[in-house]
């Protein structure tokens, strides 16, 4: 009972709902315009109602062909559809967009661990953990469930069977990450985005993301990663200036269809001005509206504590810091040149920019500016460095190349920043030598001898993209190096879910069995800066 007609955008569906799907008592026909998920013909997929992550109402949502998505319900106060030779007289247009389950899915693993205090909970089985009382369509999302939600889960396989179990630390890892890519994607999205700094941009899109969890824990414990103070956005009044309200507007519009809470409240299963208001996600108006108060602080450098990683407290990883398209700029200009700018090593190759470094300083050489571009990006970003970065080195990797493991040299201040470009690859850290017990005299490590301090040791998955930093003790008492190994373990790599939840579709990765194959040539910007400049060196 489907007719399709397409309009302006998108593939336009109205839908018959029969009355126990949709709206007691009523079959109506509504317009909901989806995306054409491509392989799905003309089915226009399933209506579950599942409960909403933050208000737990019974909410619908569109599944189609793998793909969950969240509804927008938007009504104009006269109108109705015609649809071929038939006219609806509901003229509401309710309009599907992809929402990531692992939004909704994170309350059901959050009850189904059975955590209590302190204790981690439980690991179940899928099946048990989808059981919900009274939604029992969230059994529709088991092959979905599987594939996202070890991103921020625990699991454990016994013969063929899985068990997952909730992390806390996956699951602020995840949002964090989030909530970084909104940020980014705000501006180009709205020019007052763009306009305002990107504090406030941090905290607008921490909002955003919060129209879809749970205050507690998981709000509040984002505001927390994030350096944020907290504030309860409902005790707030709405920004109506900013954005025109429904009425001015002349539309309403909910994205929370109650159907689930009318029946329950025994509420006639009408569009009545009670329907309309909603109790789940908030149209994404006032949510920008809300997003908009200006009353939390940040800093820099409390924005760069979201992307510590590991136990050792001075690593930092920040996904994707520069863009697809600087990357592919940054990479026409290391291979633009003559070429005579390379030198060729035992296990890789290097370029030097910005002088000659000696034990006493560096005897220096201006960089070009494309890549004080970058080096002002890092040092403005993240703060860390006393003055501008006046150093870079430029290595090339080859699939079976690496460096040895090394301690950067005294003459730069202990801060490093790694840009990565190209393929993926493992960097491990090791204790240095002298922080290991007395009789423990080995320096094989030194020369990159296969043994490993593996209380101690870590390692850090580095995607393209990507910015490694690390200072004081992770500068000072590791060693770091990759091995020439083109496939590499990243089982233990201290900041998994980072790496991978902003880079699902990389194809090199061998999902279960952790192993990252390196198909491609790596390209690194290893950026620092070197306090004492001989400045007067060649002047007579
Ligand atoms: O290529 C990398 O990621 C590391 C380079 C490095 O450690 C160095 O240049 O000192
Ligand atoms: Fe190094």
């Amino acid at each position: 009972m489907y007719a399709s007609s397409t309009v302006g955008f998108g593939l336009t569906r109205s839908l018959k709902m029969s009355s126990t799907v949709w709206w007691e008592g009523v079959e109506k026909t509504r317009v909901l315009i989806a995306a054409d998920s491509g392989c799905g013909g003309n089915k226009p997929g399933e209506l579950l109602t599942l409960r909403h992550p933050k208000s737990e109402n019974g909410t619908c949502y569109l599944f189609n062909n793998g793909m969950l998505q969240e509804i927008q319900w938007f009504k104009q106060s006269y109108g109705s559809w015609f649809l071929g030779d038939y006219i609806s007289q509901d003229g509401s247009l309710y309009m599907a967009t992809p929402v990531d389950p692992v939004f909704i899915l994170l309350p059901v693993f959050d009850q189904a661990r059975m955590k209590k205090g302190d204790d981690p909970g439980k690991f179940r089985q899928l099946d048990e953990i989808l059981f919900v009382e009274g939604y029992p369509e969230y059994q529709h999302l088991l092959s979905l469930a599987e594939k996202c939600m070890e991103i921020v889960c625990q699991t454990q396989e016994v013969g063929s069977m899985k068990f997952y179990r909730l992390d806390n630390s996956k699951v602020l890892a995840w949002l964090t990450c989030k909530v970084r890519s909104l940020k980014k994607a705000l501006p180009a999205l709205d020019k007052n985005y763009a306009a305002q700094d990107e504090k406030q941009t941090l905290v607008d899109a921490v909002s955003i993301v919060g129209e879809y969890l749970k205050t507690e824990p998981w709000l509040k414990l984002l505001y927390d990663r994030l350096g944020l103070e907290f504030v309860d956005p409902t005790t707030k009044e709405t920004n109506t200036e900013t954005f025109p309200n429904a009425i001015e507007n002349k539309m309403e519009y909910s994205n929370s269809l109650q159907e689930r809470a009318n029946k329950k409240t025994g509420k006639p299963g009408k569009q009545t001005k009670q329907a309309k208001v909603e109790t789940g996600s908030k149209n994404i108006r006032d949510m920008f509206s809300r997003a908009c108060k200006k009353n939390l602080i940040l800093d820099t450098a409390m924005e760069l504590e979201s992307f510590r990683v590991g136990l050792t407290p001075t690593v930092f990883y920040i996904p994707g810091f520069v863009t697809d398209q600087e990357q592919t700029q940054l990479l026409d200009h290391i291979y633009g040149g003559s070429g005579s700018k390379w030198k060729t090593l035992k296990n890789r190759r290097l370029q030097n920019w910005g002088g000659m470094v000696h034990e006493k300083g560096l005897v220096p050489q201006e960089l070009p500016s494309w890549l004080t571009k970058i080096t002002a990006k890092i040092h403005e970003s993240t703060g860390l460095f006393p003055s501008n970065i006046n150093h870079v080195l430029i290595n090339e990797y080859h699939p079976d190349q690496g460096i040895m493991p090394h301690q950067d040299g005294p003459a730069y201040f202990p801060v490093v920043a790694i840009l990565s470009l190209g393929s993926p690859v493992v960097m491990d850290f090791s204790p240095h030598l002298r922080l290991r017990s007395s009789s423990d005299d080995d320096i094989s490590r030194e020369c990159g001898g296969p043994e490993r301090d593996n209380q101690h040791s870590f390692s850090v998955l580095m995607m393209p993209r990507s910015l490694l930093i690390f200072k004081d003790d992770a500068y000072s008492d590791y060693l770091h190096g990759i091995s020439d190994s083109p496939t590499q373990c990243y089982k233990q790599v201290v900041n998994e879910t980072e790496a991978l939840a902003y880079s699902s579709g990389d194809s090199r990765k061998d999902g279960d069995n952790k192993i990252l194959h390196r198909d491609q040539t790596r390209v690194s910007l290893t950026c620092r800066l070197v306090p004492k400049v001989h400045k007067n060196l060649f002047r007579f």
